[in-house]
């Protein structure tokens, strides 16, 4: 089987490759960039002029929610929404029932993922037994089994020696240590960030200073062990003043944001709408800002969904009881094409970096490059194309999106993976 991706704009930052040209795929892999590439009858041919053809996206970050919680999402479901969202590949937190804290949780991941997923899916073992932040997990069995990096993602690890433990242990297997960095105490069952609307509103708030704190510890802790450290989901312009100065003194440290950071701000709380309801909280817009400015600079290194699907029983309760999260990998990148792209406060090429380069290097997975002989994961995105969110029309079980009835440009029209045509025009083709 071959595929040709005739005419789009050809962004690979890997190899500074910015063309019109046409992509060749054949088998599992890239066969040739060039122009007027020649086709022959078994070659499936799709036009993508106007549109940009990049290295596939890789989502760092989302929950599968299988094994345990198949009612919010499964590993069918979940990566067929990655594959309608534009993403070749996941990385899943193993926030399951039970905790991916074994072997076993791993290989079931993964061989569910190679049986009926869609996209290539990279299991990311808890970092303590039960993500219970008490005890290490067995970090080398995970690792064996194929985890790519360890975290208790949704539950901080608020014992500061477990976490040296983790970032000087890891170091043996050279992979990252995430960080969920938040002081519960600080937090202290805040549901939104606490500020002027968290009073009007009256709910109770998270202060920026629960994430400031575990940021600045987990920098301080990776300088002591030189332990490959990466904070998920950054919110705050105080977290991203820390990171700034720990990278300028050399210590290993990368970063990501979401696109519901970048997007929305607590005002998006005002209508209590449970599905503005997100772990860490929407901020202020100094802190949007903030986050724009790092991600555009580089010094927050990807962008990740944090996609947490919910059933809709689960979300429609009061504000203060219903769950964290937000269903992000199919408006993900429209999101970020319409607010940053098109309005020229983002570059296409720093977009492709951020979510296909970068996590690949962080993560030390296949992938992030177009390279020929390379495996061939590709993304196709349609800067004009523009229709409205419709969570009914969403792969994923969780419909929970802040974003519905929005009007988005630049919609993912083409995802291959592994030289199999997965997704195109939208409709997931397995
Ligand atoms: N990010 C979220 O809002 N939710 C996460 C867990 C978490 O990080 O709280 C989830 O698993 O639902």
């Amino acid at each position: 089987m071959k595929i040709l991706l005739r005419g789009g704009r050809v962004i690979d930052p890997s190899q500074a490759l910015d063309m019109v040209a046409d992509v060749l795929v054949s088998g599992d892999r890239i066969a040739a960039i060039g122009q007027d590439l020649e086709t022959d009858r078994e070659t499936k041919v799709i036009d993508v002029g106007g549109c940009i053809v990049a290295p596939g996206f890789i989502d760092m970050h989302v929950h599968l929610r299988e094994p345990g919680y198949e009612q919010k999402e499964t590993i069918a479901t979940g990566t067929r929404a990655a594959a309608a969202g534009g993403f070749t590949a996941v990385a899943c937190m193993p926030n399951t029932q039970p905790v991916a804290d074994s072997p076993a949780v791993i290989a079931y991941i993964r061989e569910k993922a190679r049986a009926i997923g869609v996209v290539h899916v990279y299991p990311i073992g808890a970092l303590s037994k039960g993500s219970q932040g008490e005890e290490l997990a067995e970090i080398r069995d995970l690792v064996e089994a194929g985890a790519v990096a360890l975290s208790d993602d949704g539950n901080p690890v608020m014992n500061a020696e477990v976490m040296r433990r983790a970032l000087e242990y890891t170091r043996l297997f050279n992979i990252p240590v995430i960080s969920h960095c938040e002081d519960l105490n600080l937090a202290a069952g805040g549901v939104m960030h606490e500020g002027f609307i968290s009073t009007i509103l009256g709910l109770r708030g998270i202060p920026a200073a629960a994430e400031e704190v575990m940021v600045a510890r987990d920098i301080i802790l990776a300088e002591l062990t030189g332990g490959k450290l990466h904070l998920a989901h950054l919110s705050s312009a105080g977290s991203l003043r820390i990171l700034q100065e720990a990278k300028s003194r050399g210590i290993k440290v990368t970063a990501e944001v979401t696109p519901h950071h970048l997007c929305l701000t607590d005002e998006a709380v005002e209508g209590y709408d449970t599905n503005t309801k997100v772990n860490p909280p929407l901020r202020s817009e100094e802190d949007r800002q903030a986050l724009e400015e790092a991600l555009r600079e580089g010094l927050v290194d990807a962008l990740a969904t944090d996609h947490a699907p919910h059933t809709e029983e689960d979300k429609d309760v009061e504000y203060d009881v219903a769950p964290f999260g937000i269903s992000g990998l199919e408006t993900a990148i429209p999101l970020v094409v319409t607010r940053l792209v098109e309005t020229g406060r983002l570059s296409w090429e720093r977009l492709i970096e951020a979510w296909s380069c970068q996590p690949a290097s962080i993560l030390n997975i296949p992938g992030g490059t177009l390279k020929e002989g390379g495996i061939a994961d590709i993304t196709v995105i349609a800067p004009d194309w523009e229709k409205e969110v419709d969570v009914n029309t969403f792969y994923s079980l969780g419909k929970n999106s802040p974003f519905q009835g929005l009007k988005l440009k630049g919609w993912p029209l083409v995802t291959i993976v592994a030289g199999r045509l997965v997704m195109e025009k939208g409709q997931v083709l397995l």
